[in-house]
């Protein structure tokens, strides 16, 4: 099943700088891992804003919802999440 997701990034602005720094490394190397696995195929930065416009690939709600509470960076976000059906005037790529 395929998932439009916007995560708008909220971090403490009194983050102490090695902590913020730890996290948003994590978050690279777990994003990145669902990249490559397949389940992460878009992640745009939103111009202008700390926020990202993603497309998840996974198989059921259940499983939306573990990938993004497994986000380092889950506490700090806003998460809105747009499950996508397919659109019958879409034709084959
Ligand atoms: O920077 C962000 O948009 C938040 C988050 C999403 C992927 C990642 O590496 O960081």
């Amino acid at each position: 099943m395929l998932y439009h997701v916007r995560m708008d990034v909220h971090l403490p602005p009194d983050l102490a700088p090695a902590e913020r720094g730890d996290i948003i490394a994590r978050e690279k190397e777990y994003s990145q891992k669902l990249q490559r696995e397949g389940r992460w195929p878009h992640l745009w930065r939103i111009a202008g804003e700390y926020a990202n416009f993603s497309i998840l690939d996974v198989a059921d709600h259940d499983e939306l919802h573990a990938l993004l509470s497994g986000l380092p960076l889950f506490p700090y976000m806003n998460i809105e999440v747009t499950p996508l059906a397919m659109h019958p005037s879409k034709i084959a790529d």
